[in-house]
């Protein structure tokens, strides 16, 4: 669907990724720079905003934009934009740069492509920010299915155990997965007796100890 999107003919297009934690938004979105050309990239994150008043904050996401702006193709990725609202005093306040921003027309030859990513949607739906994205695609956590093919493709498990890990694991965010098998892989590592560093997990009790402490 992503893919439809991006060839469709667009001068402005309000893109907004939301699901749980860890499940792989602001990485889809860094994909999307990635896979397309833009000539311009503007990551907006929380971390920048961290010791700004509300009003530079307001003045820094308008600056941004109108940089991003004065190019003929840019994407602007707003990183976990509900906690960039809720760094500021007045969450409102912040909240109406990005409505202001989000609504300003293109200049014109040029196209703008805005990817914002959260994982509390129904607080963006609360504050009316939600309706300024042109479309919402939810990013869920893997099911099985999704779990034995990073399985198969980032780890070695013997395929005997594939089906069970995966039910067992599943739904589960991609972050923590990719946590719990590679803790497996290093904790495996550390207790054989000549720890090759390779991607060999044969103790499954180890995944499903992790998986036990960290998805509980
Ligand atoms: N398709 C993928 N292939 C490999 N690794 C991935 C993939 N998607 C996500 N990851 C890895 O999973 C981790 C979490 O991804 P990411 O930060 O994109 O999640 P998120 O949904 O934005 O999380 P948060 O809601 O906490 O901001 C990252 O370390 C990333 O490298």
């Amino acid at each position: 669907m992503l893919k439809h999107l991006m060839e469709g003919s667009w001068c402005s297009l309000n893109l907004l990724l939301e699901g749980p934690r860890g499940t792989g938004k602001s990485f889809l979105a860094a994909n999307i720079g990635l896979t397309n050309k833009f000539d311009f990239i503007e990551i907006i994150s929380p971390e920048s905003f961290l010791r700004l008043s509300d009003l530079e904050m307001c003045n820094e996401i308008i600056m941004r934009w109108k940089e991003a702006q004065s190019y003929s193709s840019s994407l602007i990725i707003i990183d976990d934009i509900e906690m960039i609202v809720e760094i500021g005093r007045s969450s409102l306040t912040i909240s109406n740069a990005f409505t202001v921003c989000l609504n300003m027309e293109p200049l014109k030859n040029h196209k703008r492509m805005v990817v914002a990513t959260t994982s509390d949607l129904a607080f963006l739906r609360s504050i009316k920010l939600e309706e300024q994205f042109f479309l919402s695609l939810h990013v869920p956590k893997l099911k099985s299915e999704g779990v034995a093919k990073v399985i198969s493709q980032m780890f070695y498990i013997p395929l005997e155990h594939h089906t069970q890990v995966a039910t067992t694991l599943a739904p589960v965010a991609i972050k923590d997965l990719i946590y719990i098998l590679e803790s497996a892989t290093r904790k495996q590592d550390e207790t054989s007796a000549n720890g090759s560093g390779g991607s060999s997990i044969t103790n499954i009790d180890t995944v499903y100890r992790l998986a036990n402490l960290m998805l509980k």
